[in-house]
């Protein structure tokens, strides 16, 4: 499966929300990683059809999706960033209905909902109202719902918003596990989820595409600009106002600051280390407002 994204532009009014966004991608997870307004949901609500761009066209194995019409939505999983249940619903009765609504056979329906209740691990809840599910439960069972018509293209719009930690661990798990054969796209601003789950990290910033990487490869474009200083408290200001600093821990009448930065820290009497970057120092770097000098 190759699914292209070409010149795609989406304006609202005098906003423009995406610009010339262009990225193929096969199989495997792509998470869209971007701040709050970067255009990360009008990416993926063009995605899934739910809306047009302005202006550019998806090819999926080369075919226009308008020229696919119905079999383009065939290929497609979505799971919104708010997605509306019926809280009165059971689990159950839910993907029985998102079920008719995709046109699948009543029989073969139920076949595929016993398989994906065990798959997400709902099983033991299908008769339950989903007023009672925790968010954890809640985005499994979003999760089911997309996967109903097996589709090619699963698009998760900021699927680990909200989930404690233990969810967030069942999550990746089934999202490595579903990603097997299939395109999997999903948005969000915690940088610690894709880590580990992620083959390809695309960065968006103001409506573009400014960097398309795996983890590793991101986090080495940042390889010698992350450094650790030992500071006395009085000192922390003059770091504050020149550089990023991304953590900071108090350590007696000490305070180790964690800075990212294209310029090495040179403060008189301090030690200054470098250190192996992360995916958090990452972030910071590309996304942080310049400090101001
Ligand atoms: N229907 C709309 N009308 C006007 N402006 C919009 C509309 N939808 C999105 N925008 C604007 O387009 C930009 C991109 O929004 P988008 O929701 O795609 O960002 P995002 O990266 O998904 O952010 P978030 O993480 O907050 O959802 C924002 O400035 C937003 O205000």
């Amino acid at each position: 499966m190759e699914l292209i994204i070409k010149n795609i532009s989406k304006k609202f009014k005098d906003k423009v929300a995406v610009n010339n966004f262009n990225v193929t991608l096969n199989n495997g997870v792509y998470a869209l990683l971007g701040e709050n307004g970067a255009g990360k949901t009008t990416v993926m609500r063009i995605l899934a059809d739910v809306s047009s761009p302005t202006t550019g066209e998806i090819l999926v194995n080369g075919k226009n999706k308008n020229e696919l019409g119905p079999n383009y939505r065939d290929l497609l999983g979505y799971v919104p960033q708010d997605i509306g249940f019926y809280k009165n619903f059971t689990a159950e009765k839910f993907l029985m209905y998102v079920s008719a609504l995709k046109g699948l056979d009543k029989k073969e329906a139920k076949i595929k909902i016993d398989e994906l209740l065990k798959f997400v691990n709902l099983d033991k809840y299908r008769k339950k109202k989903i007023d009672g599910f925790s968010g954890g439960m809640k985005q499994r069972l979003g999760i089911a719902q997309a996967l109903l018509n097996d589709p090619k293209i699963l698009i998760l719009d900021e699927p680990t918003a909200g989930l404690d930690p233990n969810e967030r661990i069942r999550f990746k798990n089934l999202i490595a596990d579903i990603s097997k054969n299939k395109i999997v796209i999903l948005s969000t601003h915690i940088v610690s989820d894709i880590e580990f789950i992620a083959s390809e990290i695309l960065v968006m910033k103001d409506g573009e595409l400014i960097e398309r990487s795996t983890p590793r490869e991101i986090i080495d474009t940042i390889k010698g600009k992350v450094f650790t200083l030992k500071l006395k408290e009085e000192q922390l200001n003059r770091l504050q106002n020149k550089f990023k600093i991304s953590n900071m821990v108090r350590e007696n009448q000490y305070v180790l600051a964690r800075v990212v930065d294209d310029v090495r820290p040179e403060i008189e009497g301090v030690a200054c280390i470098e250190e192996e970057p992360n995916l958090e120092d990452v972030f910071l770097y590309y996304f942080k407002e310049e400090v101001c000098v």
